[in-house]
């Protein structure tokens, strides 16, 4: 099922969104973009359930999410944060399995060989380069399956191959059917990896709106990107 924001309204402190509306369909990686500030991790968030809207709605195909508990959002949704780690020095097999309802085997191997962690199995998640405990991180968000996946900066510390790996992968759950939407700041892998794209804008200390929105070969003109993100393309 697609993703619906509709309205939306929140500030931390001087507004962040003031009607912002946008939607992610199923069966399509959709990529988030904007300069720094302009509210990517929070829309992200704020559809993962962490922060709250204080106006507006956020719909799983027609149902309203507001009513959600933290378990039915469990089910449904993997998320991985900016920077996510574990405070504790378990090892990455016990951290995958964190995302599962019921231990299974299968999925839990399967996970970390897609990802490129079944060799950091035993290994103390607490003692990994930040490149393999983002992949850990990773298996953990993917481990359950889940209809919608929402990833802040997935290959943030990742090699070319594994970035690659993560974007395939992502995709790969796109075309089974799931929702996917991947915050990231590298045009070029938007280019390549992206569905559609959302590109956010917030100038000064304004509200954020939607810039464009739509198929990611429409929507990343040069022209556009030199008016949002200031810089000439490469590339495209
Ligand atoms: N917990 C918080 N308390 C107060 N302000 C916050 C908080 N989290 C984020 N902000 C502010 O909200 C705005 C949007 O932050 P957000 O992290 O969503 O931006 P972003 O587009 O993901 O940025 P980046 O590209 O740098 O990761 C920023 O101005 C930020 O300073």
């Amino acid at each position: 099922m697609s993703v619906h924001v509709k309205a939306l309204q929140f500030a931390y402190g001087p507004p962040l969104f003031d009607g912002l509306s946008c939607s992610f369909s199923s069966g399509r990686v959709t990529g988030i973009l904007g300069e720094n500030g302009c509210g990517k991790s929070t829309l992200l968030k704020m559809i993962a359930g962490i922060e709250r809207p204080q106006a507006g709605m956020i719909c799983w195909g027609s149902e309203s999410m507001a009513g959600w508990s933290p378990e039915q959002r469990a089910r449904l949704m993997g998320y991985l944060g900016q920077g996510m780690r574990s405070a504790w020095a378990m090892p990455v097999r016990d951290v995958v399995a964190l995302g599962l309802r019921e231990v299974q085997e299968t999925n839990l191997n399967e996970a970390m060989k897609a990802t490129d962690c079944a060799h950091l199995a035993e290994r103390k998640v607490t003692e990994l380069s930040a490149g393999e405990l983002q992949r850990v991180m990773l298996a953990r968000t993917l481990v359950g399956d889940p209809a919608l996946i929402l990833a802040d900066e997935p290959t943030t510390g990742l090699d070319p191959r594994h970035q690659q790996q993560v974007f395939t992968l992502l995709q790969n759950r796109a075309r089974a059917g799931a929702t996917v939407l991947v915050v990231l700041h590298d045009l070029n892998a938007a280019q390549t990896w992206c569905d559609d794209v959302v590109i956010l804008s917030r100038p000064e200390t304004d509200a954020a709106h939607v810039v464009a929105q739509g198929q990611a070969s429409d929507v990343l003109t040069p022209e556009r990107i030199h008016a949002v993100f200031g810089v000439v393309s490469v590339g495209f």
